[in-house]
């Protein structure tokens, strides 16, 4: 199989020595929205950088379509990258602003001004073509620098923190055009950002990396409930974590003794038997303590019980939202439909167990 592009155990050493990128495998299939996340500095600009060839590869290879581009020039690839402050020209029209690319690119005058217009239609941008950027909406500059990496055609756009720049609102209404866009373009977009949600809602797998390494690629579901290591564990979604030993396995189940009972989960890959129980919020339920309650829940919950203190009840609107204190003194923050934590449900200090169905949570490797 043809990728539209592919990183074969690409490394970066910056020439201070930094390694910036180690060892980065990826294949991406045409048409895919692919997602860099990581926390600041773990080298997802470094490595758009270097699709783009704006920054040299150090080891491995970078094919696109099959062809390899480790030595070529940036404005001979066939990708175009997007950044962060759109970087627009303040005293071109966004027409030219458009089109500059195509002029560098040496294209005749009558095609420019014909994929020119087409894709100002596209991003309904036809009404303001003779204006200058700086007189426009931090919306309407994200478009015209969208239009302009998107008129060259690339095979593989290439943006860094396109919405950055924008307010909350203005972030998420450009967000759904931008997944609109490019599933009926059809054109694989690889996507920097440190945000979460935005990974989550637009790409069909993200990259998490982590101090230059990648720690799993995976569709966004999985992702958030199949972490494959600690760090994504933490990094994504809001998760329980306890640490163990593997005690036994049963069908589906993994079973892990730690300091509070034996606790069980689904085995994600080999284990060593230092490993880690992941438990994400949506998982857990509160009940009351209380009773022969803890009897009835190990036997419902396979064991999964963990008694926990009721530190905070607030109903924001429809939804409940509860702050849990762990023996150890871990918080953990849940929240749920009113209808299922009524409020008054749990006292203040009420104590509390806690149990999850060992489907939803996640064993992995401890390191
Ligand atoms: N030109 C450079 N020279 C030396 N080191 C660099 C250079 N650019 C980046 N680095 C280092 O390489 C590592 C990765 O940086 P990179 O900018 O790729 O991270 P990032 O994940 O994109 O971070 P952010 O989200 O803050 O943009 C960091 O340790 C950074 O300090």
């Amino acid at each position: 199989m043809i990728y539209d592009l592919e990183l074969i155990n690409v490394g970066k050493v910056y020439d201070n020595g930094t390694p910036a990128v180690i060892d980065f495998n990826l294949s991406i299939r045409k048409g895919e929205f692919i997602a860099f996340l990581g926390p600041s500095g773990c080298g997802k600009t470094t490595t758009l950088r270097m699709i783009a060839g704006f920054e040299s590869i150090s080891s491995g290879d970078m094919m696109i379509k099959g062809e390899r581009m480790n030595d070529v020039r940036p404005q001979k690839r066939p990708t175009s990258m997007i950044f962060q402050n759109y970087a627009l020209f303040p005293h071109m029209t966004v027409r030219r602003n458009v089109g500059y690319g195509l002029e560098v690119k040496g294209r005749a005058k009558a095609e420019r001004d014909a994929r020119v217009d087409r894709i100002l239609a596209t991003l309904g941008l036809e009404d303001i073509a003779e204006r200058k950027p700086d007189k426009l909406s931090g919306g309407q500059r994200q478009r015209i620098a969208l239009a302009r990496g998107l008129v060259v055609e690339p095979d593989v756009l290439l943006l860094d923190e396109p919405l950055g720049a924008l307010d909350a609102n203005l972030r998420k209404a450009i967000q759904n055009e931008l997944k609109l866009l490019q599933k009926r373009l059809g054109v694989t977009f690889v996507f920097v950002t440190h945000a979460q949600s935005e990974a989550l809602a637009l790409s069909d797998r993200i990259v998490v990396m982590n101090q230059g390494r990648v720690e799993q690629i995976s569709p966004p579901h999985q992702l958030y409930t199949r972490p494959d290591t600690p760090f994504v564990a933490q990094f994504i979604g809001r998760n329980t974590i306890f640490e163990g030993e593997v005690a036994g396995t049963q069908a589906d189940s993994t079973f892990v003794s730690t300091s509070f009972g034996t606790l069980s989960g689904c085995a994600n890959g080999g284990l060593s038997s230092k490993v880690n129980i992941v438990i994400p919020s949506e998982a857990i339920e509160v009940h009351a303590a209380g009773g022969s309650a803890r009897e009835n829940l190990v036997r419902a919950f396979g064991g999964n019980v963990v008694g926990a203190r009721v530190e905070r009840f607030d109903v924001v609107g429809h939804i409940s939202q509860i702050g849990i204190s762990l023996p150890d003194g871990r918080g953990l923050a849940l929240e749920a439909h009113i209808d299922k934590y009524r409020p008054g449900a749990f006292p203040l200090g009420a104590e509390v167990m806690l149990t999850w169905d060992s489907a939803d949570a996640t064993v992995i490797p401890a390191h």
